[in-house]
């Protein structure tokens, strides 16, 4: 099952630790909506995957066309540590971004509205969506550093990461703008329940 808590800042130490603050920080399933991090949990076994099942019917739903599947190990990948490297570097993509998770565990790292890192950990049945302009890095967990992710695209050659900085790219002002909403309609609420 997926958990999520707020990174404790060490950039310093082993990134493929939990670097978890004392006492931690969890943050739950709609802690992370609140940032446009959706969630589902799949049976990678069972129906969900069949025909009529959670995963088809998300992919119709949402458009995606594309997809592969992924190992990520030192043992399997012969540039693995040019590939871990760029894949910790925060970045963001034009594209929402969608994996689940078939075996292993592994970390997404994301930005919260303040700017801190939370960690998303995640293992086999977990399936994420990080919303476009979402800043995020990515890591293998110590003990197995290995995963095996399922990736779907609406476009698979429009699949970019862009580095931070990337402030004025169009997906990272549409993500912060998307982000106001829910701010404004709070205030909206509360100025009627005044009233
Ligand atoms: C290897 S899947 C997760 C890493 C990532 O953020 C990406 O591929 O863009
Ligand atoms: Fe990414």
């Amino acid at each position: 099952m997926v958990r999520a808590w707020y990174f404790d800042n060490d950039e310093e130490g082993n990134k493929k630790l939990p670097h978890m603050t004392d006492p931690p920080q969890f943050v739950d399933l709609e802690g992370l909506k609140k940032i446009g991090v959706l969630y589902w949990k799949v049976d990678v076994d069972g129906d969900d995957m069949e025909e009529g099942g959670l995963v088809p019917k998300l992919k119709e739903e949402r458009g995606y066309k594309h997809g592969d599947s992924i190992a990520i190990s030192r043992e399997l990948m012969p540039d693995y540590v040019d590939v871990s490297k760029m894949l910790y570097t925060e970045h963001l993509h034009p594209d929402e971004e969608i994996r689940l998770a078939v075996d292993g565990v592994a970390y997404f790292d994301v930005r919260d509205l303040e700017d801190k890192w939370i960690r998303i950990e995640i293992s086999k049945g977990d399936l994420i969506i990080l919303p476009a302009g979402l800043y995020h890095r990515f890591t293998v967990e110590q003990e197995k550093r290995f995963v095996k992710l399922e990736r779907f695209f609406t476009e698979i050659t429009r699949w970019t990461p862009y580095n931070r900085p990337a402030d004025d790219h169009p997906a990272r002002v549409a993500y912060l703008k998307s982000m106001e909403k829910p701010k404004e309609e709070e205030k909206k609420f509360s100025w009627c329940n005044f009233l």
